[in-house]
């Protein structure tokens, strides 16, 4: 790791586990190597956007609950091995920290991981994922994933941002009317199309086809989700039975949050060429 700038704190909230603690003009931040995940993010004068549970495993090959996990080279359950992880394989990882700056208006961050014998053990192509961040009054995520291998490779992926919100049965969710949906809350399947703006009243699993800016209201201040390389935006509310099944959360918290995830869903599959790559980027307001 090079010097990291002023700003930028090492530390090990567990043991063998690096998170850098971020103390800027224009916001405050940690964001872990394991996952190259950004848990909080507070830009100046306001609350923390970010949920992140105070019950959170910190522990390689566990995802960490809140923030902004990175969910990739498949979004879900691996669609043909169920065996396989949730979510992918770069979420549970560690990765190398490769450039930090103070840029003034903002902290930069780049994040990098490559394929080794134990990605191939679980999924076979050879990649190279870069995760920019830029983390300020405003907060940006690239994910840039490199195709390495000789073949060409398919995956989709997430960016699944745990907003937080003073209370879920206040939220209102726009830009999504008139979207065509696939509902799995409570494992069912359904589909459907979006009739107005959304308002959660319990366990909400929503994949809409929409490359749209995502607005979130809540009693306080109004959040936008701005996306780039994005056919699918899930939103995501666990609803109290399942929070208590996830087991890392406190009960009560489901309250806290709802995730809108910049995501290329199943059935939005993006292919990458060899020698080719893919920018999947979410960009994150207040107002
Ligand atoms: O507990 P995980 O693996 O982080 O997943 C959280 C949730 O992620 C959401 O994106 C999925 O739609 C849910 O089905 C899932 O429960």
């Amino acid at each position: 790791m090079n010097a990291l700038p002023a700003c930028i704190r090492l530390t090990h909230p567990a043991e063998d586990y690096p998170v850098l603690e971020i103390d800027h003009p224009t916001c405050r931040a940690r964001v872990a190597l394991h996952g190259a995940h950004v848990m909080e993010w507070q830009p100046a004068g306001h609350a923390p956007v970010l949920y992140c549970s105070p019950q959170a495993v910190l522990r390689e090959g566990k995802a960490i609950r809140g923030g902004i996990p990175i969910c990739w080279p498949w979004f879900g359950a691996h669609p043909t091995d169920p065996t396989k992880p949730a979510h992918g394989i770069v979420r549970t990882r560690f990765w190398r920290l490769t450039d930090s700056q103070d840029g003034g208006e903002s902290v930069e961050l780049r994040f990098e991981l490559e394929s080794d014998d134990a990605t191939r053990a679980i999924w076979g192509h050879d990649f190279h994922v870069i995760v920019e961040i830029r983390l300020g009054a405003e907060l940006h995520l690239s994910l840039i994933s490199h195709n390495t291998g000789e073949t060409a490779l398919e995956e989709t992926g997430a960016l699944h941002t745990y907003l937080a919100v003073d209370d879920i049965a206040n939220v209102e969710v726009t830009g999504l009317e008139g979207v065509a949906y696939l509902d799995t809350a409570a494992g069912q399947r359904s589909s459907g199309v979006e009739e107005g703006a959304i308002r959660i009243d319990g366990e909400y699993e929503r994949t809409y086809g929409s490359t749209a800016t995502v607005t979130l209201r809540d009693a306080t201040r109004t959040l936008h989700t701005h996306k780039h390389g994005s056919a699918s935006t899930i939103v995501w509310s666990p609803g109290v039975e399942k929070a208590a099944r996830l087991g890392d959360m406190p009960l009560e918290d489901f309250r806290r949050f709802l995730c809108i995830e910049t995501a290329n869903a199943p059935g939005a599959e993006v292919t990458v060429k060899p020698g080719g790559h893919h920018v999947l980027r979410t960009r994150i307001t207040v107002s």
